[in-house]
Parts: C-alpha cells; sequence; structure tokens
C-alpha cells in the first residue's frame, strides 16, 4: 500500500450569508481575501499560494457577478462548479469559502456604484462598456463584507488590477492590493476559466495571443513603435487562420493609468491584447521594462 505524500488538508468552513460571515469575523485575525468567479485553475491556485503566509486565515470568494456582464456577454453560460472548486480550495489550505446568491449580493436595486473614471472608459471598458464599474462596485461590497487587511488579484486582468488599486487609493479603503503575475499553461495560453469554452482547432488559434506578446516583448529594445509592430505581424497572421483570431485591441500602456505611452517612453509599460476566437472571448498581457 502506498502512503499518501501530502497530509490531506481541513476542508474550508463555507459560508453563503452575510450572517455567517459576520459571526467568523471576530476569530478570523488578519485577513487575506482572494476574490473569484469560480471555475478554479491554477491561476487561482497562484493567488492562494500567494495570500497563505500573508494572513491568519484566507477567504476565497466565489460569486459570477452580474454587474460585471453586458446584455450579450455569457453569464448564463459562465462556468459554475462549485463542488470542484471547493476541493481545489480544500488542497490549497482555504480557511472560508464565502460562495453568496445574488440576492445577498445584489438585496435591492444596485442604484450606488463605484465609477472607475476615466481608467474604466478605455480598453475593456471600450470594449465592456461597464464592465470596470461592475467590478469596483462587486470588489467595494466583498471589502466591506469580509474586511480583508489585504487581497490578491491577478495580473492577467492586469486593467481590473490597476482599477482596483485606484479605487483603494482613491477613496482610503485600509486595504493593501497585491498583484500576482500570470500562470500559463505549459503551451503559453494564459490559464483562464473561459478556456473550457475552446475547441482544440481554436485553442491552436488562440495561442496567437500569448506569441504576440512575447514577440513584443523580445522587440523591447527597439522601443514602443517596434514592440506593437511585432506584435501587431503575429496577430494578422492569426486573422487568417482557421478559426480566426478577430483581435479587439492591442496596446502599449501605462500600467498604471492605462493610456498609451508615448512613442519615446521609457521604463514600465504593459502590452495587452485582446481577442476573440469564435465565441470566447480572451484577454492577455505581458508587463514590460522599456
Ligand atoms: N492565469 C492567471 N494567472 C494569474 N491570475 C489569474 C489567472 N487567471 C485568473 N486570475 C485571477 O484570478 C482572479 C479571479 O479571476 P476569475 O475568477 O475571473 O478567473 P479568470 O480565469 O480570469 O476568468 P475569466 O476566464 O472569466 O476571465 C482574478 O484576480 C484574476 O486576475
Ligand atoms: C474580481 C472579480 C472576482 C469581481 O467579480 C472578477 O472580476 C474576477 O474574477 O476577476
Ligand atoms: N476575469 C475577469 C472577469 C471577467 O472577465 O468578467
Amino acid at each position: 500500500m502506498t502512503e499518501p505524500t501530502t497530509s490531506p488538508r481541513t476542508a474550508p468552513v463555507v459560508v453563503r450569508t452575510r450572517e455567517e460571515l459576520a459571526e467568523l469575523r471576530p476569530s478570523a485575525g488578519r485577513t487575506a481575501l482572494v476574490p473569484t468567479m469560480g471555475a478554479l485553475h491554477s491561476g487561482h491556485r497562484g493567488l492562494i499560494a500567494a495570500a497563505r503566509g500573508r494572513a491568519d486565515s484566507v477567504v476565497v470568494s466565489i460569486f459570477v457577478n452580474p454587474l460585471q456582464f453586458g446584455p450579450n456577454e455569457d453569464y448564463d453560460r459562465y462556468p459554475r462548479t462549485l463542488d470542484s472548486d471547493l476541493a481545489v480550495c480544500a488542497e490549497e489550505g482555504v480557511d472560508v469559502v464565502f460562495a453568496p446568491d445574488v440576492e445577498t449580493m445584489y438585496p435591492g436595486p444596485q442604484t450606488v456604484t463605484v465609477h472607475p473614471g476615466e481608467m474604466g472608459a478605455v480598453l475593456e471598458g471600450e470594449f465592456r462598456p461597464g464592465f470596470c464599474e461592475g467590478v469596483l462596485t462587486v470588489v467595494s461590497k466583498l471589502f466591506n463584507l469580509i474586511r480583508p487587511d489585504i487581497a490578491f488579484f491577478g495580473q492577467k486582468d492586469a486593467q481590473q488590477l490597476a482599477v482596483i488599486r485606484r479605487m483603494t487609493r482613491d477613496l482610503c479603503m485600509p486595504i493593501t492590493i497585491v498583484g500576482v503575475p500570470t500562470v500559463r499553461d505549459a503551451d503559453g495560453l494564459a490559464t483562464s476559466s473561459r478556456n473550457v469554452y475552446l475547441g482544440p482547432q481554436e485553442r491552436r488559434s488562440a495561442l496567437a495571443l500569448s506569441r504576440a506578446l512575447l514577440a513584443g516583448a523580445d522587440a523591447s529594445v527597439t522601443g514602443p513603435v517596434g514592440i506593437l509592430s511585432a506584435a501587431r505581424a503575429v496577430l494578422k497572421e492569426a486573422v487568417t487562420a482557421t478559426p480566426p483570431v478577430v483581435v479587439d485591441y492591442l496596446a502599449l500602456v501605462d500600467p498604471e493609468t492605462f493610456t498609451d505611452v508615448s512613442a519615446d517612453h521609457r521604463g514600465e509599460a504593459v502590452l495587452v491584447v485582446a481577442a476573440w476566437v469564435g465565441e470566447t472571448r480572451l484577454i492577455d498581457n505581458v508587463p514590460l521594462t522599456l
């Protein structure tokens, strides 16, 4: 008989209501929050691993937030896999899973929301109007309900991370925001809950996103114009792939403001891309130092 190589961890406490959360709060100590929409994968595991050791309790929230989805987006078909998510949380040593229903998070009409300002109108905000506002509003609610000392977000969603950092600064929220590097599969595709939508051919086409970012990164000594043209060349080929890659945007932006950097920019920048493969919209980015 083979002995288990790792000791099983205790299953997390699952809470669904504000009252249950409030009961746990006094004994939680310093609290780390990892907000998610579930369908947990290696990217989420990376966030949880980063959170462990930074706090007494790690809370993972699982909530598919209707407010950040547009009317023609994938809210209804978004993967919901609570049982396997709980198993992942147990393996990763999560203490508490907060999995509220929509009524708990939105008990009435949402008349007051958190507006992201100009940063929320560009790139993701242009192609997903209301997305950043929906994210900031639900993240504020999660912060108020869970009252974390520190919260972890993925750099894969770089603009989301930037607007959340800006919100906590502008609204004086006493929470440290930590960005965690993007986790990729062996073929380079950033892990994402939406990757389950991709068929094998679509997945092959989708690799053009990470290849374009890599081409841009390889050209970083040539400056912004060279970076963008190297990345664009890869995406141009992918437009004629089967199935084709349909690009929403490719941009080289300031990591804090998400405005385009100038042609002579030096210092930090993020090369960001968003594109459709079939019915699936994917985003990815790479941080660069020019
Ligand atoms: N590959 C990844 N590497 C690092 N962090 C990630 C990765 N994928 C997701 N995250 C982070 O996990 C958190 C929860 O994200 P979410 O549950 O929306 O997963 P997702 O895979 O980004 O989903 P989607 O496919 O809907 O974009 C966010 O902070 C997100 O940036
Ligand atoms: C931060 C978040 C949990 C808010 O719904 C979501 O946008 C996500 O999973 O990245
Ligand atoms: N991963 C960010 C959440 C969203 O795309 O709606």
